[in-house]
């Protein structure tokens, strides 16, 4: 069993979530990829990865998901990507501790990713810009530039262009019902809305905006709809990215924590709070 006690080798970064605050599809790209305009708020809840510097060349990630083999897990296909970049011959052990609920929408798999790319960027002294990382974890998946610049933002084009933004801070109940929503089969489905009107940061912070995938991914998944009805008596309830998870504000930790522990059987969630900066950034040290 790997040591991961702290030491001057090894670093501890949290892998936050995230959420989308509203969600609209203005078209499909020539590649297939749509271009979106979105709000992502960062939560200060998430997975844990720790990054050890090994004395060899390999790379190892330890536990394995029950759910994804290692060779397919963003964190090792970062590490590597990133390896490979900047031609660093040396290894690393990684160690994840994940918590955030795969294929919730939440971001947990790029957020993973993007937090091993700047936390072995530190460890084998790359000093590669944030811009290249982000270029690096982009085709890794369309999430992860986001969570490498480590801003609650503004975001267009697939997710790529983004502008930060101050959002007053809230508490979020974040609720996954018992199914996963694969982001593909909602992005090729023949019933998705494509057609939203680009808006302005202004029309978006005056309310009335929504998740242009939540109708559909409802209407496929009654657990999902069921959810939002639920939810949506406490406190306006939405779809974040393509679900399975829905969320809602609330003005305290206490108010969300007594919503969440009353939740219908069979689904789980979490209280989070809403922040500017990437808990990652805060940890590494990054300004
Ligand atoms: C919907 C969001 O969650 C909003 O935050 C994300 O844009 C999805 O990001 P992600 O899970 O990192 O997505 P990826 O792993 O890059 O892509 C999964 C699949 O979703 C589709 N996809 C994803 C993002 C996007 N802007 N257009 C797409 O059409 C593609 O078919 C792709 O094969
Ligand atoms: N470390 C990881 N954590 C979670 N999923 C991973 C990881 N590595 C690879 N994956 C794969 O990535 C896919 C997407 O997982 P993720 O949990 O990021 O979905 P999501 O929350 O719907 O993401 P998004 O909000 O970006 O659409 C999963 O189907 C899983 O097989």
């Amino acid at each position: 069993m790997t040591d991961f006690s702290t030491s001057a080798d090894t670093l501890v970064v949290p892998c936050p979530a995230k959420i989308n605050l509203f969600l609209h599809i203005l078209g499909r790209l020539p590649n297939g990829y749509h271009q979106l305009q979105t709000v992502f708020q960062l939560l200060d809840y998430g997975d844990t990865l720790t990054v050890r510097q090994r004395q060899d060349s390999q790379l190892t990630l330890s536990p394995d998901l029950a759910d994804v083999d290692n060779k397919d897990n963003l964190v090792l296909r970062a590490a590597i990507a990133l390896r490979r970049f900047a031609g660093y011959q040396g290894g690393a052990d990684l160690y994840l501790e994940k918590r955030l609920p795969i294929g919730g929408g939440i971001g947990g798999g790029s957020s993973d990713a993007a937090s091993t790319l700047l936390a072995l960027n530190q460890l084998w002294q790359l000093n590669l810009s944030l811009d290249t990382l982000a270029s690096i974890g982009q085709q890794l998946g369309a999430d992860v530039p986001v969570f490498v610049h480590g801003a609650t933002a503004w975001a267009e084009g697939t997710g790529e262009k983004l502008t930060p933004l101050s959002i007053p801070s809230k508490w979020y109940l974040v609720l996954r019902p018992n199914c996963f929503v694969s982001t593909g089969e909602i992005f090729s489905h023949q019933q998705l809305t494509r057609q939203d009107a680009p808006i302005k940061i202004a029309a978006f912070l005056e309310g009335g905006t929504g998740n242009s995938c939540q109708p559909l991914v409802r209407k496929l998944y009654p657990e999902v709809d069921k959810a939002l009805i639920w939810l949506d008596k406490f406190s306006p309830a939405m779809l974040t990215g393509t679900g399975s998870c829905v969320f809602a504000s609330f003005d305290n930790e206490d108010a969300a924590r007594a919503v969440l522990a009353q939740r219908p059987e069979g689904t789980e969630g979490f209280v989070a709070r809403g922040v500017d900066l990437s808990p990652a950034h805060t940890a590494l040290g990054i300004a």
